[in-house]
């Protein structure tokens, strides 16, 4: 057994090549399940009998990586049932848990002290546990998905079992992954369409496109993973959505999330704020201030505009982040924080790096994890997704009932640049659900044109308003022309010349008549 490939998974076991033949076995049982509660119990018992533990467990993270549940325990020769299988969602009394899984780091002890570890997970045994053994199992794209854990009462070297383990365990996740999408293949064609309602397509954010998706893929990876991480994008694009998606949704999410913008406040306000003071280090400052530094302690500090914080401020961020210090104004102490930064501008920090106002040192080191959010421009049918959520929020909020989409406002939203991204689009949607009487949202109701269309001079354009508000008052009189003309405050002789000269006839005022009769 000398080569140097196979043996290295195996060269520390007692008797490799018996051992390397039953984990084959136990791959090819594993491959033949097809329930996903069969292939989660065969696993740990698979673990139990590779290993000689006593107990085996499996852990998995539900789909928005909140919840960890126990999916499968092999305890005492037999599969356990155990009634509250659900752990708090921030797991964090189980600290060796929680290690393994937001460091994404094997855990081998060889001898358990419960007096150091909190082992509340595991089940009582007459004789202590003594080893045990965490594996992260991970998917095909490296995300951590849930742990198989091994315990002994006996002192065994578990460690040497992690790399095959983990294979084992990261085929059976992959294994899961592909039962539950032939159990959620669509339903026949007989089945009723789903409603046409928004909803939140990962992370609490909207949207499907391509994208968007390798946005959400992005994000799983430092949830469970402690890096500071950087948002840029255009303005309005949704970073402090995305930032708020990372705390509530990673493993700090019970922790506090603070949001500072460097662009708001003057420099030594900047400092004071984040760093916080002692009493009598500058005029005013009466009592010892808290900073946000420590208000975010153990949570995440999300850091907006971070491209305008001034050089003084960026050395001292940049020794919270290599040493984890802060040391308040006034004071020769400094003292430990744990704070995972967050954050984001729109400007491009390598060119402020190459024109010397933003460190490089503090850029590489915030950039650990850059994120680039998508501009709404190449999200697709995202637009529209995201239209009717905030159509569907405006009306809640009104408390009036839900508008439909005309065709031609839909399609006037796709063909739209929206400059101002996400952010714009709300605006826009908001204001048509403000203008829009009846129940139909119409071309009319969106102030797209005249942002879009540059070809038209200002008496075009007046013009088109003019139309329009025509338009709506006589949809709203019924296509009354004495009752338009009177809220309009026109003589109906008047109303009738402009209704000639802005080419308004009766087809105009009908479509949302139409529209309203299909109520
Ligand atoms: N994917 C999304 N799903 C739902 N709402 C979104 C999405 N993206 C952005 N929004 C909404 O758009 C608005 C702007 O988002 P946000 O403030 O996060 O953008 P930003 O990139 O931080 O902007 P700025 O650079 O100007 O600070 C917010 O109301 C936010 O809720």
């Amino acid at each position: 057994m000398n080569s140097p490939e196979a043996p290295l998974m195996f060269s520390q076991l007692p008797q490799p090549l018996r051992y390397a033949q039953a984990l084959l076995e136990h791959f090819s049982r594993l491959a033949g399940l097809t329930d996903s509660r069969r292939l989660c119990q065969g696993l740990v018992e698979s673990a139990s009998q590779l290993t000689g533990c006593e107990l085996s467990q499996l852990y998995l993270l539900d789909d928005t990586h909140t919840q960890l549940t126990l999916a499968a325990e092999w305890h005492e020769n037999n599969w356990q049932i155990r009634e509250q299988a659900g752990l708090p969602s921030d797991y964090h009394r189980e600290q060796l848990l929680q290690y393994c899984l937001c460091q994404n780091q094997i855990l081998a002890i060889d001898t358990l002290d419960s007096s150091l570890h909190d082992t509340a997970f595991l089940p009582d045994s007459a004789t202590p546990w003594r080893t045990l053994l965490c594996l992260p199992l991970l998917s095909e794209a490296r995300h951590v998905l849930g742990v198989l854990l091994t315990a002994s009462t006996q002192s065994l070297r578990l460690g040497n079992f992690a790399d095959s383990l983990g294979l084992l365990g990261n085929f059976t996740v992959s294994q899961l992954g592909l039962l539950q999408r032939v159990d959620t293949v669509p339903a026949p064609a007989t089945a009723e369409p789903a409603p046409d309602r928004p909803c939140p397509s990962g992370y609490g954010l909207i949207g499907n496109s391509p994208a968007m998706r390798t946005l959400y893929q992005l994000l799983g990876k430092v949830l469970h993973n402690p890096v500071n991480v950087l948002l840029t994008g255009e303005t309005g694009t949704g970073k402090e959505l995305v930032a708020r998606a990372i705390h509530d949704y990673g493993f700090r999410r019970t922790r506090p999330f603070v949001v500072q913008n460097c662009a708001s406040l003057p420099e030594n306000l900047l400092e004071s704020e984040m760093f916080g003071y002692r009493k009598g280090a500058f005029s005013g400052a009466d009592r010892d201030h808290t900073g946000l530094l420590d208000a975010a302690d153990t949570g995440t500090l999300f850091l907006d505009e971070i491209g305008d914080m001034p050089l003084s401020l960026q050395a001292k961020l940049l020794r919270v982040l290599q040493e984890g210090e802060v040391r308040p104004l006034g004071s020769t102490d400094t003292h430990k924080v744990d704070v995972r930064i967050i954050a984001a501008t729109h400007r491009d920090l390598k060119l402020l790096v190459e024109a010397g106002t933003f460190r490089e040192d503090l850029y590489y080191r915030l950039a650990h994890f850059p994120i680039e959010l998508p501009p709404l421009q190449e999200r697709g049918q995202d637009i529209l997704q995201l239209a009717r959520h905030f159509a569907e929020q405006a009306c809640v909020f009104l408390q009036r009932p839900l508008c439909r989409w005309s065709q031609a406002a839909e399609s006037q939203l796709l063909g739209y640049p929206f400059p101002g991204n996400v952010r714009e689009l709300k605006g826009v949607v908001e204001r048509a659900i403000l203008l829009c009487d009846g129940n139909e949202l119409l071309p009319e109701h969106f102030s797209l044109e005249d942002a879009a269309d540059t070809s038209r001079n200002l008496r075009e354009r007046l013009e088109q308003v003019e139309r329009n508000l025509l338009i709506e008052s006589l949809r709203r009189n019924q296509g009354n022309q004495t009752s338009a003309a009177t809220e309009l405050g026109l003589p109906r002789r008047t109303l009738l010349y402009r209704m000639q000269r802005l080419n308004i006839c009766a087809a105009d005022i009908r479509s949302r008549e139409k529209a309203d009769a299909r109520q």
